[in-house]
């Protein structure tokens, strides 16, 4: 399988060679030449996740040797995971949560940075790079802690995590600026994510820094899932959670489903589509945005319109204007029209929003929820099925049960339960009538505990103590000068 650029399609790649890059020098994102197609799915039934993983992986990733591919996914779904199935479904109510974040970081970003540390070093092998790697990474929460987590102490890469100071949970950031391992950094911007993922972006196009690092024999990539290798790993709970309701004749084999999934940087609702694209049964794909209702707009309108505030939620990994991963889906719905996604990124730039046709969109259904409805939606829950959901999840409960009420669908559903509910304490207690007044974080997620009856994960309760390493504060215009600190290459402007 090649893949080229969504800017340009003339430069076909390795998939080694995607991951590695991250994102391709023109600004555009590496996307499969083909989505390859999985015939007779209902067969797969009894594969446990590692081998549904491997089905899936080898399509995608077709210069790793197979023993090795097979080795980085045995590597990566082992005893991190608290569940044997690694990603559980429950049914609660009329609903199906595949819950994603039984991983290390307690977040869905541990089910693909898991895996891409070890595809990264397998990829470094392949193409006999005599580089080190700096992974840059922006974050506005979960993907943070998740890329630091699988990087840590990996020989021959450097890992850089930007955050926005003020834009992250409290227990996000203690897990970040806790980190330990010496190729570890972290800073926290003093902008927004889209401050951080711009300043990323800018830094992997600004080809005389390339150079300079290249000359002090460091290159880039990226853990975000602008990398290929973030998104591909995470297609395979999509067909676990398909073949599940098969194995547990919830449903008839080819019968379509509904997927929710809380959305941010469209990666992982993306990840869905190509589930679709390969022969996944599903019939609609739902969008579900907090405040931040680009997509929502988009899906409803075909108009992409960022110039809006970006709006500081409770569920701060969906806190992002700038979908980065809509560019792919605008390559596969133009029919692979680079010139056409090329200028539609050149107007969001220039004039800060762009359109497409509408009826292009027709797989998809967006809503949004509000704060309230946030908190609504997990007391109810909680009250109604003793089920407690974390406010990214509980915004896909809110937007499914709009759906519901608009069109009457009773398609099987399935919501993506994308983070642990103890990473955002004040506001899940809160929700279900828990008094935080005067309560520090780690007395609020005691009080969850108690009242959910729930053990508080231990990648939270061992943080309580952690001592924070890493005091990293810069404005977002000067990233590019603290990846020169860190790296100890002097000052490119010298
Ligand atoms: N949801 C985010 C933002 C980055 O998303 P990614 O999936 O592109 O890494 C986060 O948790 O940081």
């Amino acid at each position: 399988m090649e893949y080229i650029s969504t800017r340009n399609k003339t430069i076909p790649i390795s998939s080694s060679e995607a991951i590695i890059q991250g994102i391709s020098k023109d600004g555009g994102l590496f996307v499969p030449i083909n989505i390859p197609k999985i015939e007779n799915i209902g067969a797969l039934k009894e594969a446990d996740y590692k081998e549904l993983a491997f089905i899936i992986m080898s399509k995608f990733f077709t210069d790793f040797e197979l023993s090795i591919l097979k080795n980085c996914i045995n590597n990566a779904y082992d005893n991190k995971f608290s569940e044997k199935e690694i990603v559980p479904l429950l049914k609660v109510g009329d609903v199906f949560f595949l819950e994603l974040f039984h991983g290390p970081t307690l977040a869905f970003k541990d089910m693909a940075l898991s895996i891409l540390p070890h595809l990264l070093k397998e990829a470094i092998n392949i193409n006999k790079i005599d580089r080190e790697v700096v992974i840059l990474t922006a974050t506005s929460g979960d993907t943070g802690k998740a890329a630091l987590e699988g990087f840590a102490n990996v020989g021959g890469i450097k890992i850089i995590v930007f955050f926005p100071e003020d834009g992250v949970s409290k227990i996000q950031k203690k897990q970040m600026l806790t980190q330990e391992g010496s190729n570890t950094f972290v800073v926290g911007i003093d902008g927004n994510f889209d401050d951080a993922q711009n300043g990323v972006k800018g830094i992997f196009n600004d080809q005389n820094f390339v150079r300079f690092l290249d000359k002090n024999k460091y290159i880039l990539s990226s853990a975000n899932s602008i990398n290929i290798g973030r998104l591909i790993p995470q297609i395979v709970y999509y067909f676990y959670g398909y073949l599940t309701l098969l194995r547990e004749g919830k449903i008839e084999d080819n019968e379509k489903i509904n997927i929710v999934v809380p959305t941010g940087n469209f990666g992982n609702i993306l990840a869905a589509y190509y589930a679709k694209e390969m022969g996944l049964p599903i019939n609609k794909l739902i969008c579900a945005s907090n405040e931040n209702n680009v997509l929502t707009d988009f899906i409803k309108t075909g108009i992409y319109d960022k110039r809006r505030e970006l709006i500081l939620t409770s569920s701060p990994s969906m806190d992002i204007l700038i979908s980065s991963n809509l560019e792919r889906l605008l390559f596969h719905i133009s029919g692979g029209d680079s010139i056409f996604v090329k200028n539609k990124m050149d107007e969001l730039v220039k004039d800060g929003y762009y359109k497409i046709d509408k009826s292009n969109l027709k797989d998809f259904y967006g809503s949004y929820s509000t704060e309230e409805g946030i908190s609504s939606s997990i007391n109810k829950v909680f009250a109604e099925n003793n089920y407690i959901m974390d406010p990214h999840t509980a915004v896909a409960y809110n937007v499914y049960e709009k759906y519901k009420e608009e069109t009457c669908d009773n398609t099987k559903t399935i919501i993506v339960s994308t983070a642990s509910p103890f990473k955002f304490g004040t506001k899940v207690a809160s929700s279900i009538g828990i008094d935080i007044k005067n309560k520090d974080e780690f007395n609020i997620i005691e009080a969850l505990a108690t009242k959910t009856d729930i053990e508080i994960p231990k990648a939270i309760s061992n943080l309580k103590d952690k001592e924070v390493i890493h005091n990293n504060k810069c404005n977002k215009e000067d990233m590019k000068g603290l990846i020169e600190k860190f790296l100890e290459v002097g000052d490119i402007d010298d």
